[in-house]
């Protein structure tokens, strides 16, 4: 017992001095992990938002972009939370009932109103682009077009958000905002990584955008655009080529083979048992093909399928001019495009397509991918009904034409080759987000992408709690040492004990 009590008087630990001591110095771990964890705790998150309305030539589209609120011009956070497809063709279509165009978009207008917390609908901002089928409407009707978009605009405004104009992209925006996307999201731009390309395809243009070492602008200026994004310099060439989307293709193909015999049309891009009758005055009703309007052409024409890969390839051929190029290198119609560089990601039409057709893995050659192709052509018409109860017939009736196009338009027009077909990949979204070009826009416009890049705090919030706890703790067991000299000398009799 004696000894017990002796062990207890002499163990330092029992000693009021370092009993003290060592309940401060926890204590004082205590609040110093606690003030760094709460000090540095990331606050419950409060998101901002925006939304883009694009109006392409076949549909608007509508997306919501969501990212957190405290980190605007930060780095790759913007993300999809919400779309939502229009009901009806695009507002093109409405040039005769410019009205309807803006109704059109009430549905999804009154779904993002539900998906936008209300506290955020005033300081969200919405923007509306239209693409390609405008661009064609304002070319051949500008009131027409002046009246759509009035309308559209009048309809976007009745809603709570920050209505920020409605317009018609250019060309080379439409381009570079796609191209924008694709590299956003991927945080290949943040990462100052080399950058992938972007194809595409819509139903009335058809855009290509990418870096290239060897593209500094000087060969067609028009080609170039220049951004400086977290640091980097970015020398881009893009081109949109207007009428080459896929609906309009189909309509410069099917305009060239009605030459030849105005009444009836047996086309090898459409399934065997595939017959139609077609209006010439909805043939013609677009600029792309308006001048090549027969003479004296009946009113119809039968329009009738013969499912042929090789003779769909001709005919898909005659769409491009490859005959003048004043530059280095041309793609087709005399457009310059530099070399090839790095991968590619197809999207938008490309992907619908090749999805459709089982075609997205590139890394199948070429041929193989033709002689796949080459059979479904060839597959009779009511067969392949049969096998999609649910597809719309107007798709359809042209996937053949479609994928064909898009080999040609990749291989004969933009020069890619067996070797490069498996640098593009056919894509629908990236981390969930859609690629096209509206989440470049927004980006663009609400000046999200710093052109410097932004400071990082050095260490993330875990590390720095953790550095300072074992920070804390070293210097009070050093604290501890350096009272030795205080503590009673015991562990000798403790042992004899
Ligand atoms: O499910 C699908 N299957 C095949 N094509 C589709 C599908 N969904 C959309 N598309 C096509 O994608 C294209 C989209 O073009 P968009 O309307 O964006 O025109 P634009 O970009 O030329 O203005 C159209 O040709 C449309 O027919
Ligand atoms: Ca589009």
């Amino acid at each position: 017992m004696s000894a017990q009590r002796e062990m207890k008087e002499k163990n330092p630990w029992h000693t009021p001095v370092t009993i003290i001591i060592t309940v401060i110095g926890v204590i004082a771990i205590v609040a110093l992990v606690t003030v760094a964890v709460v000090q540095n705790r990331p606050l419950p998150q409060k998101y901002k938002y925006g939304i883009v309305l694009d109006a392409g030539s076949s549909h608007t589209a509508l997306y919501i972009y969501e990212w957190p609120a405290e980190k605007d011009n930060n780095t790759g956070r913007v993300e999809q939370k919400h779309s939502c497809k229009v009901d009806g063709p695009g507002i093109s279509s409405y040039a005769s009932a410019p009205l309807k165009a803006g109704q059109s978009l009430r549905e999804c207008m009154q779904k993002a109103e539900k998906w936008v917390p209300s506290k955020r609908h005033h300081e969200t901002p919405l923007y509306l682009g239209a693409t390609a089928g405008m661009r064609l409407l304002n070319m051949v009707d500008s009131v027409a077009s002046e009246d759509v978009f009035q309308a559209v605009k009048e309809a976007l405004q009745k809603f709570p958000f920050s209505y920020q104009g409605a317009r018609i992209l250019s060309g080379q925006e439409e381009g570079a905002f796609g191209w924008v996307t694709v590299n956003y999201l991927d945080e290949r731009l943040k990462q100052g990584l080399e950058t992938t390309g972007a194809l595409d395809l819509g139903g009335a243009s058809t855009q290509i955008s990418f870096v290239s070492d060897n593209y500094d602008g000087s060969e067609s200026p028009n080609n170039s655009v220049n951004f400086r994004l977290y640091g980097n310099d970015y020398n881009l060439y893009t081109h949109s080529f207007l009428c080459y989307g896929k609906d309009q293709a189909h309509r410069l193909k099917l305009a060239h083979q009605t030459q030849s015999g105005p009444n009836a049309v047996a086309d090898p891009c459409s399934h065997p048992g595939y017959n139609a009758t077609k209006k010439y005055s909805v043939l013609y009703d677009s600029p792309c093909v308006s001048d090549r309007k027969p003479q004296g052409a009946p009113a119809t024409f039968h329009h009738t399928g013969t499912g042929n890969l090789q003779q769909c390839q001709e005919v898909v051929r005659n769409v491009f001019n490859f005959t003048d190029c004043k530059y280095s290198h041309c793609s087709f119609n005399g457009v310059f495009q530099p070399i090839l560089q790095g991968g590619f990601g197809a999207f938008s039409a490309y992907y619908f397509v090749m999805d459709f057709l089982n075609l997205t893995d590139t890394t199948v050659p070429l041929e193989a991918v033709k002689e796949q192709l080459k059979a479904y052509c060839a597959t009779p018409w009511d067969q392949i009904v049969q096998q999609h109860p649910k597809a719309k017939l107007k798709y359809l009736a042209e996937y053949c034409f479609s994928g064909t196009y898009i080999l040609s338009l990749l291989t004969e027009g933009y020069n890619f080759t067996s070797v490069t077909y498996s640098d593009i990949k056919f894509i629908e979204k990236i981390k969930g987000s859609d690629a096209g070009w509206t989440l470049g826009y927004m980006l663009n416009l609400t000046n999200m992408i710093p052109a410097e890049a932004p400071d990082f705090p050095p260490l993330p919030h875990a590390g720095y709690v953790s550095i300072v706890t074992i920070i804390a703790v070293l210097i009070f067991i050093l604290f501890l040492f350096s009272l030795r000299p205080l503590w009673p000398r015991c562990s000798k009799q403790q042992q004899i004990v």
